[in-house]
């Protein structure tokens, strides 16, 4: 029988795909996990050249690599970046007051000398650009203690306030609520403050009473539960079902280098590259997880990328043209946003009609052009065929929005 179930050739890829896959969603659902990549990032500062309208040539981009590596690549991602995490602060507290007296020969009755507790150290939240995910955020973070005073007037040292450090455009919340965004570098949030000192017998001198035994406690720290949040801060962001071709299109227009393969939900985390122009502008592209009908419900990858999407300043839908009917695709997309926030899928947008290197897709791009009001730019992200219009109007949208008032 063994003999037998080792002869069994169990194909090993598949089967550890669908288990990453499982327990991802199963993360997600929890609300344990929503990943976000820090890699694109990375990757888009690698960028090199600077992206030229009139160079649209070297647009042409092949699925390139080999597909172990870049499963790899996201694997490793996955397990490595956070965008949500909730955390406990306990300030510290203060340290309790010294009751002493002063006394040395032939001065017996030197009068109280207790001195102060010091203040229990605070907790603050900074926003810091080289900080790239909430990894690091560990779910307690406890102050540190003042020190309690002494005698002969010895006070107790303040604790150091701890720091968490997070990236820009961590949202900080309590119980739902939002509390703040981080989004400038530097920015600080006392979030729990630390207990001020006791007061050694000393503070109570007076004439009434020359000699007070009485010194005080340190009053103990604040305590808050918050939830930290990171959403990515992408200018554009790529939305569609699972396959539409997103990952392909990041790859075609920036330097990012998201994993593209032929089965759904290939991308797990978001990815951001950038679109570079000649006059040095940049435009962020925002690469995020596909998604399918009832996402708003939490279905599929869910609500965990809509958030993500929210944080966009105009949407670029992507439609498969090899869809038997690419402008239902369109709907559903729309109504997801709206469900989860109304008036989301208003954002300034473009519809990119994907895979037009396909033999029907001409056909359907007019059936398309005419079921829609807004403009509709095809192209191939496997080709790259036609991104240069993309690239373009990507650039017209980004000055609309600059002149909106917009800050970049
Ligand atoms: N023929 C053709 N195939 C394309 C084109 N763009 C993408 N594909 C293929 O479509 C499949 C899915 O592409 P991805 O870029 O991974 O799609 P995605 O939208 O990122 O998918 P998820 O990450 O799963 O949401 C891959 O097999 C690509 O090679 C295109 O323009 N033409
Ligand atoms: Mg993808």
């Amino acid at each position: 029988m063994l003999a037998a179930l080792s002869r069994v050739k169990i194909p090993r890829r598949p089967s550890s795909e669908l288990l990453l896959r499982c327990i991802f969603e199963q993360k997600v659902e929890r609300g344990e996990l929503s990943p976000l990549t820090l890699s694109s990032v990375t990757c888009s500062r690698k960028v090199g050249g600077v992206r030229d309208v009139s160079t649209s040539s070297t647009l042409c981009t092949k699925v390139r690599g080999n597909s172990k590596k870049r499963e790899m690549s996201e694997k490793k991602l996955t397990r490595h970046f956070v965008d949500h995490r909730r955390v406990k602060l306990v300030a510290g507290s203060g340290g309790k007051g010294a009751s002493s007296f002063h006394s040395e020969p032939r001065k017996e009755w030197g009068g109280p000398d207790g001195g102060n507790g010091g203040d229990g150290g605070s907790i603050i939240i900074k926003a810091d650009r080289f900080v790239k995910s909430l990894a690091q955020v560990v779910p307690v973070y406890k102050g540190e203690d003042g020190e309690s005073g002494g005698s002969k007037n010895c006070y107790g040292r303040n604790g150091s306030p701890t720091y968490i450090r997070v990236p820009l455009g961590t949202v900080v919340k309590e119980q739902g609520k939002t509390i703040l965004d981080m989004t400038e570098h530097g920015q600080e949030y006392l979030a729990a403050f630390g207990g001020a000192g006791g007061k050694g017998n000393r503070f109570f001198l007076s004439n009434e009473n020359r000699s007070p035994m009485t010194a005080t406690p340190g009053i103990t720290g604040q305590e808050r539960l918050l939830q930290l949040e990171l959403r990515t801060m992408a200018h554009a962001g790529l939305v569609g079902f699972p396959n539409a071709g997103k990952s392909s299109l990041l790859r075609a227009i920036t330097n990012a280098r998201p994993a593209v393969a032929a089965y759904p939900f290939t991308t797990l985390n978001p990815h951001v590259g950038i679109v570079k122009y000649r006059d040095h502008e940049q435009v962020a592209v925002a690469d995020i997880p596909g998604i399918i009908r009832g996402a708003h419900l939490n279905r599929g990858l869910g609500i965990s990328f809509l958030r993500h999407i929210e944080r966009c300043r105009f949407l670029l839908f992507v439609l498969d043209l090899s869809a038997p009917e690419p402008w239902t695709q369109l709907q559903h997309l729309r109504y997801e946003l709206d469900q989860y926030e109304p008036g989301l899928s208003q954002r300034p947008q473009a519809i990119i009609a994907n895979k037009m290197d396909l033999s029907e897709a001409q056909e359907k791009l007019e059936t398309l052009k005419s079921h829609v009001s807004q403009r509709v730019i095809p192209v191939s992200a496997l080709t790259g065929q036609n991104t240069e219009e993309l690239i373009l109007h990507l650039r017209e949208l980004y000055d609309g929005y600059l002149q909106g008032g917009g800050n970049g």
